[in-house]
């Protein structure tokens, strides 16, 4: 699903900030990648969501050498790729309902094949009296909670997720994890970073940890 060799990263002109990077994540794995603030979990997932390429090494995604992707190939790969981003990302001229619905959209169903999904997951985060409202009226956990309705709801074969129980409390964030490793029992690999102790511990998935760039992988 997602090779890593030896990849190292860095911004501009700036210090190495992933270093000698190698991991692989099979598919149906599920793994959390933890580490301090700072320590490079953000840069790896735009990595591997194809926003930047490393500076050195080896990466491949869906078993596609990522040197050989073309800008064009980008939006069909990105397709089988949910992700949840620490600032969300919701687009601010949909309702909660639009934007959890947009990857359904954007796959060319029409809304009558998807309507009772969304709803059903929706309901499912806790958000079913919002579905109607603009993004802009939801609070920080209510907003994480579409970010990452809208990340699943097309059962994607990648689900990465940077913080997804950043903003919500510990109860939320069990249901929440529920429905990730409901999603990786359907199929979906999953790469989840968090500094949520309670997460990771609940879920007994493998863990990866960065530390000033490098990785570690702890059972
Ligand atoms: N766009 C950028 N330009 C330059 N440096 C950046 C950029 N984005 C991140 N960095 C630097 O890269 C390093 C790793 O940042 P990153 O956001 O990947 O860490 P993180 O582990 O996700 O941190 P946090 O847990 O606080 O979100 C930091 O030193 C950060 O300042």
């Amino acid at each position: 699903m997602v090779r890593l060799e030896n990849v190292g990263l860095r911004y501009g002109h700036g210090p190495e900030i992933l270093k000698d990077i190698s991991f692989v994540l099979a598919p149906g794995e599920f793994r959390f990648l933890t580490g301090p603030s700072g320590a490079g979990k953000t840069s790896l997932l735009r990595l591997l969501f194809l926003s930047m390429a490393p500076t050195r090494g080896f990466m491949s995604v869906f078993g596609q050498d990522t040197t050989q992707i073309g800008r064009s190939d980008l939006p069909l790969l990105r397709r089988r790729i949910g992700i949840v981003f620490q600032e969300f990302r919701l687009l601010d001229h949909l309702t909660t309902y639009e934007n959890v619905a947009l990857p359904l959209r954007v796959a060319g169903l029409a809304e009558e094949k998807y309507r009772a999904d969304v709803m059903e997951l929706l309901k499912w985060v806790g958000l079913a009296e919002q579905a109607r409202v603009m993004p802009q009226v939801l609070s920080g956990g209510e907003k994480q909670r579409a970010a990452i309705a809208r990340a699943v709801i097309a059962k994607p074969q990648l689900l990465l997720a940077d913080e997804p129980t950043g903003n919500v409390d510990p109860a939320l964030a069990k249901r929440l994890l529920r429905l990730f490793l409901e999603l990786n029992r359907l199929g979906t690999t999953v790469l989840i970073a968090t500094h949520d102790v309670q997460l990771i511990a609940q879920a007994k998935m493998p863990v990866m940890t960065l530390d000033q760039g490098q990785l570690r992988l702890a059972a």
